[in-house]
């Protein structure tokens, strides 16, 4: 599968201007197993304890993940081509949730915490190889978030937790070390995009990091 570099700078374009709305997006990316949706329900309690609004949402949404030309791709792999048809429909999808979710959460003031948001269709597309500049282009327009999270983890780790929570029924990347480490790899070539947090402590440890970044802000506001 061919690989495209994602230079430092490429992810830029993708964004609107800084948002000026009251409320604040949130994102958390890494590889699945990471702990993403253990970290989004921590903060989340944490920022409703703080009398804060909170939207728990994820993308890709259920509108892309029902789709059984999806299902099949992320199940068994498929080509370059079908590749790039479905990175349409993801940006699709995003553009969607978007308008309909994000936005409106964002203009009532709400603390929006985005399961993985536009940076997982770089890793899971680059590495299926599509062209980085192509995705840019579908994607172009995104709200950026106020703050956007990776949980870094070594492989070996995320495959032990996959198998204590999936057993044997892994997704296509989640099978093999090789594709986990590329897509890792994507999502450590977005460093200057991303905030790194080491996924690998403990449950709170993880939580309090990303609380000592955004707290103060987020509750100010
Ligand atoms: N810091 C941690 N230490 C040990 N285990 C953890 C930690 N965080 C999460 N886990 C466990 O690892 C597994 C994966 O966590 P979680 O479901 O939160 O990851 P995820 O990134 O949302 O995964 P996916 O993308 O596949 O939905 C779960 O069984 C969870 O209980
Ligand atoms: C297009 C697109 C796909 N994904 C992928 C990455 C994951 O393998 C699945 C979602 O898995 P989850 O563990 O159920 O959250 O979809 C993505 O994350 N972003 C995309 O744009």
């Amino acid at each position: 599968m061919t690989r495209n570099p994602l230079t430092p700078d490429a992810l830029d374009p993708v964004f609107a201007p800084p948002h000026d709305l009251p409320g604040t997006l949130i994102s958390i990316v890494g590889f699945d197993g990471s702990g993403k949706t253990t970290q989004i329900t921590a903060l989340a309690e944490r920022f409703r304890a703080e009398g804060r609004t909170v939207v728990e949402t994820r993308q890709p949404t259920d509108w892309y993940r029902n789709e059984a030309a999806v299902q099949h791709f992320h199940e068994e792999g498929g080509s370059r081509e079908r590749a790039r048809i479905l990175a349409l429909f993801a940006a699709a999808d995003r553009h969607r949730h978007v308008q309909e979710v994000i936005l409106p959460a964002l203009r009532r003031g709400a603390v929006v915490i985005c399961d993985r948001y536009v940076y997982a269709t770089f890793g899971v597309f680059i590495h299926r190889g599509v062209d980085p500049a192509f995705l840019v282009t579908l994607n172009q327009g995104v709200p950026r978030p106020d703050f956007a999270f990776f949980l870094d983890l070594p492989t070996a780790s995320l495959i032990e937790r996959l198998r204590s929570r999936d057993g044997d029924k892994l997704k296509f990347e989640e099978r093999s070390p090789e594709r986990i480490e590329a897509i890792v790899s994507i999502y450590r070539g977005m460093a200057g995009q991303l905030i790194r947090v080491d996924g690998a402590q403990s449950r709170e440890a993880v939580t309090a990091a990303l609380w000592s970044h955004c707290h103060a802000q987020v509750t100010a506001g």
